[in-house]
């Protein structure tokens, strides 16, 4: 295997010793304790256990961390109100609303309903501005992880071609503009890009992020390339057990990348780490402080 593994798991835990230390200069320096509050709509048990671990890594890190469950049928207006109340709260400095919310709740409604300034997921409209127009936003974790992870494994990004697959709003966008920030060359491929093996070749950067297992294989990729595979999917695994997996066949790709991220232990404890990289840069921000260095984009 030529691919050197970037640990996003490793370097998630130095992100948070980063967070930790910024945290501790805000309480004993100023008396404030940055706050983080997830609301939960419903009982999915993967969405149960992800918030909870969010819960603990928040507190991990010197944190306040408030838990809102709501029951599945929660009213639009209970779920409003609610978020009215943590806008108004100086305790909170950054809201989560865990994705997806149960069908009847609208999701854009509810997003927007979020102050810009504590929406550490940066999905509202204003930030979404703000990081297209190259302003000081809040960026979207999933993004900002992969940045931080490339920034640290190829220095200087300018001039780069990299190649997003996948158009969402919370992973495939804001990457292709935080890209653009660092001066690369950026193509979004998508379900309708034609050749789309002939754009990936061309790709110094790869970020894979449609959901779809093993998608891209190995002779997609340039050799040397660095491989991002935003991915998690949950396979079949044979005897009734899961495992998880990438969109990209990893095997495969590690034979001719110079260096790609694994899936687990990739991208998504970076997610983690960036949730409470934003809520300690919100914090700071709200009362006028320095921001913490290296944990923005
Ligand atoms: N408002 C909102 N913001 C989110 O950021 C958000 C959300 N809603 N809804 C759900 C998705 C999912 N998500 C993950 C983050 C980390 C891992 C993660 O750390 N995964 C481990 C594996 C964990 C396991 O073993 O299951 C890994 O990749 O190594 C997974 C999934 C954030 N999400």
């Amino acid at each position: 295997m030529a691919a050197q593994i970037i640990d996003g798991k490793a370097f998630a835990a130095r992100v948070r010793d980063k967070v930790a230390g910024h945290v501790a200069r805000l309480v004993s320096g100023h008396g404030v304790t940055p706050g983080l509050a997830v609301v939960l709509v419903g009982e999915d048990p993967a969405s149960q256990v992800y918030v909870r671990s969010k819960g603990r890594m928040t507190v991990e890190v010197g944190m306040a961390s408030f838990e809102h469950r709501l029951a599945a049928d929660t009213g639009e207006t209970e779920l409003l109100d609610l978020i009215a109340r943590l806008n108004a709260d100086p305790s909170v400095h950054g809201i989560l609303v865990q994705l997806p919310l149960p069908d009847h709740l609208d999701e854009a409604l509810v997003i927007a309903a979020i102050d810009p300034a504590k929406d550490v997921d940066g999905f509202h409209i204003s930030n979404v501005g703000l990081l297209a127009t190259g302003q000081k936003a809040m960026v979207p974790c999933t993004p900002l992880g992969c940045l931080m992870m490339l920034r640290d494994h190829l220095g200087d990004l300018s001039g780069l071609e990299a190649v997003v697959i996948g158009r969402s709003n919370i992973v495939g966008k804001p990457m292709a503009q935080l890209l653009l920030g660092d001066s690369c060359t950026v193509t979004i491929a998508h379900s309708r890009t034609r050749d789309l093996p002939e754009v990936v070749r061309r790709a110094d950067i790869v970020v894979a992020a449609v959901g779809r297992p093993g998608m891209v294989p190995g002779d997609w990729i340039k050799p040397g390339a660095t491989v991002i595979d935003v991915g998690i999917n949950r396979v079949d695994a044979g005897e009734g057990k899961t495992r998880l997996v990438g969109d990209c066949d990893f095997d495969s790709c590690a034979a001719v990348a110079g260096a790609i991220t694994p899936v687990p232990g990739g991208v998504g404890p970076m997610t983690i780490a960036c949730l409470l990289a934003n809520t300690v840069t919100a914090c700071s921000r709200a009362h006028g402080l320095p921001e913490p260095e290296g944990l923005t984009a």
